[in-house]
């Protein structure tokens, strides 16, 4: 999950100024797709050494005192529920305001990280009359100027320091995991050691911390593989002998821990119960799959007979229309070297980033293109989309009615990502998010 960084202060003190600061250049993207109206701006940054989300939270209307106050405190409600650290923003030509006070004393009871920025300090003589903010008493306190660019990249340096690490360089670099399941007798020990009798074994299989976890690290092509939990797995020709039964359980605690699943089905039976529960789980835990039709060599086969496997499995398990299907013996060695190529494959996609604009460009034109059904009699509006995390890809869309995007459009929204990215093998997940309380009472009022 890339961190998110908000902006939060009074009208007028420089929010947006810092915003284009941050970004680097005028104006979020997000502001050019037209059509779409937006009470905050989103971007993803990346031009520090940490990559963060930043919103800025403005927008309102100068108001009354009062409504001020309140707005301020949604604002900065929003931001302690959403962001990982927040700029509080003040203005040092208008002086510390009630509504500072009041919003600072808000922001003091959070967990999270505050940077306290006093802005407009254009000069050393606004510098030195600056000295009443002090009276906050807060620490990460900054004088800066968003306009003339001053102070702002010290502020930044500490919040590189502040912010949390994101995986993102070593997600490739790890060792990809690798669970193989099935039903009994599908053939899952003879191809985990045809697998294992084509690459160089680094650990053999020795009983690990728990009753049943046993684990086997493996190289191929340089790269390192961990065969999870191969204790369920009976290691032909070794000395590991009796094994309990390699129970459904054992399966979904393997797929747990695992980055890539095999899904063992046997060519020679129909899919069965317990193939589709097996299967369900490696969806649902959102990792990524691969079918492996092992007993190739047993089917008597004419041309058709692969089309029509590949249709009975697309049909049976629909919602894996994602994951590669792969024909194999593990008796005659036939195409098992295609199954680390193709895990490697779906592990690609699994921890693979797309960049936001990217993202934005695919969500708008498939929101604009086919609407969203109504909800509640109200049109749901899209923001704006970011992906925020990998295995799986997760996105974070941003919508004025997060509870009532209908499960088929989600699908929808899916599928166009796909049809754009690929995404190969790989399970991907949307969350929807709404805006802050105070756009939508806005909108309560004056619906459009
Ligand atoms: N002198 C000076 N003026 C600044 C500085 N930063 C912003 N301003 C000016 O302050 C005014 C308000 O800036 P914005 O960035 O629009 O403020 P905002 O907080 O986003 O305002 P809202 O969108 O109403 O919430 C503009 O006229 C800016 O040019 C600064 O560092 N020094
Ligand atoms: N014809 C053919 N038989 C196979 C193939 N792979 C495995 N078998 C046979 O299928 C039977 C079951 O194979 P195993 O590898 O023990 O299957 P498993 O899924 O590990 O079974 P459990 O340990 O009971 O869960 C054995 O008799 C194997 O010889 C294959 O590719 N072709």
């Amino acid at each position: 999950m890339k961190p998110i960084v908000a902006i939060v202060g009074r009208p007028n003190v420089g929010k947006s100024t810092l915003f284009n600061r941050l970004l680097g250049h005028r104006r979020a993207m997000v502001d050019d797709s037209p059509g779409v109206t937006r009470d905050r701006n989103y971007a993803d940054i990346s031009r520090f050494d940490k990559p963060f989300i930043l919103i800025d939270t403005g927008g309102f209307e100068p108001v009354t005192e009062d409504r001020l106050l309140q707005q301020m405190r949604e604002q900065s409600t929003m931001a302690m529920e959403e962001a990982d650290v927040i700029l509080f923003m003040m203005d040092a030509r208008s002086g510390l305001t009630p509504a500072d006070i009041e919003v600072a004393k808000m922001l003091r009871r959070v967990k999270k990280p505050v940077f306290y920025l006093v802005n407009k300090v254009d000069g050393d003589k606004l510098e030195h009359e600056s000295a009443e903010f002090y009276t906050l008493g807060v620490d990460r306190f900054y004088t800066i100027s968003a306009e003339h660019n001053r102070g702002v990249l010290d502020m930044v340096d500490d919040l590189m320091d502040t912010l949390p690490d994101v995986a993102e360089p070593s997600d490739r670099e790890e060792l990809t995991k690798i669970a193989v399941v099935g039903r009994p007798n599908v053939g899952k020990s003879s191809l985990v050691n045809r697998l294992l009798g084509y690459e160089r074994v680094v650990a053999n299989p020795t009983a690990g911390t728990t009753r049943d976890s046993v684990d086997t690290l493996f190289m191929c092509n340089k790269k390192p593989y961990l065969l999870i939990d191969t204790a369920g797995i009976r290691r032909k020709g070794k000395t590991v002998e009796k094994l309990e039964k390699y129970s459904v359980v054992d399966a979904l605690r393997s797929i747990e821990r695992a980055d890539v699943v095999l899904v063992v089905l046997n060519a020679e039976d129909g899919v069965t119960e317990q193939d589709e529960r097996i299967a369900g789980y490696v969806h649902e835990a959102g990792k990524a799959c691969v079918f492996v039709i092992n007993k190739w060599d047993a089917l008597d086969k004419d041309n058709a007979t692969f089309g029509l496997y590949v249709e009975k499995v697309r049909m049976e398990f629909k919602y894996l229309a994602y994951a590669p299907i792969l024909f194999v013996s593990a008796k005659t060695g036939q195409r098992i070297g295609k199954i680390i190529a193709s895990v490697d494959e779906v592990m690609e996609q699994y921890t693979r980033r797309v960049s936001t604009s990217e993202v934005n460009r695919i969500f708008t034109e498939a929101t604009e293109s086919h609407h969203a059904p109504l909800a509640h009699g109200r049109r749901v509006k899209f923001y704006f989309a970011t992906q925020v995390g990998t295995r799986p890809p997760s996105f974070v869309i941003f919508t004025n009615q997060p509870e009532s995007v209908h499960f088929s459009y989600e699908r929808y929204l899916v599928n166009r990502f796909r049809e754009a990215f690929g995404f190969n093998g790989t399970p991907l997940h949307l969350m929807f998010r709404g805006r802050d309380k105070k756009t939508l009472a806005r909108q309560a009022h004056n619906p459009a």
